[in-house]
């Protein structure tokens, strides 16, 4: 289980809510309402005020790299600093999960500036993944994919999240999509978060 209390980052917060394992809560605002921000001060990657647990254990009790590898956040625009995208895979090549998001065998040897927004956002949640996070932390995970695209990213975690349990935290502008995929919502505006529901299945 994630859990945040009184978060404060810049001008937002206290900010408190937690995530069963298994469970997805969304989050949705207004453009420019600190929505990445709050990510990243879930991901410890940003100084903040408040206290993060996973699993009953706290942040501080973990160094920055550990926390991260189990609350692995997938940002709007994902960073790549290698040559190809197989380099960016540590371990064995996420063969079967590329081939299902439709991408063809000879990928790894792809060259990163040739790849479109979409190609890296697909390849950046696979790379996530494969490190086999307990807490995701999606922002806007499917804004630069088509109908298609969408759908087989919206499979391809929940089938994560099937077989592991773990918690999503999943930023979305697309109503629909947060009624889709989340069991609780939230509404962050003028630096406060608010329960704004539960989706009923
Ligand atoms: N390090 C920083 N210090 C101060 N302000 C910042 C910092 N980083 C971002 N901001 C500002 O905080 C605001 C919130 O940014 P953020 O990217 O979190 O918004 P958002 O809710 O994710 O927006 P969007 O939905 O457009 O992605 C923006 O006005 C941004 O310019």
């Amino acid at each position: 289980m994630f859990r945040a209390q009184n978060i404060k980052i810049h001008h937002i917060g206290p900010v408190s809510l937690s995530v069963e394992a298994g469970e997805c809560a969304g989050i949705s605002g207004p453009s420019g309402a600190g929505k990445s921000i709050l990510f990243r001060a879930f991901a410890d990657i940003e100084v903040f005020s408040g206290t993060l647990m996973l699993d009953n254990v706290i942040h501080t009790d973990m160094s920055g790299p550990q926390w991260r590898r189990q609350v692995a956040l997938m940002p709007a625009e994902s960073q790549w600093w290698l040559h190809t995208a197989g380099e960016h895979f540590p371990g064995t090549f996420p063969e079967k999960e590329t081939a299902f998001m439709g991408f063809p065998p000879d990928v790894p040897s792809w060259e990163i500036h040739r790849l479109s927004s979409g190609e890296k956002q697909r390849l950046a949640l696979l790379r996530i993944l494969a490190n086999e996070p307990k807490v995701l932390l999606l922002d806007e995970p499917t804004a630069n994919l088509d109908a298609e695209g969408t759908k087989l990213m919206e499979k391809l975690i929940f089938d994560y999240q099937k077989r592991t349990r773990a918690s999503l935290i999943w930023i979305s502008h697309n109503p629909e999509q947060l009624q889709r995929v989340c069991h609780t919502l939230y509404y962050l505006a003028n630096g406060i978060l608010s329960h704004s529901g539960r989706v009923l299945y």
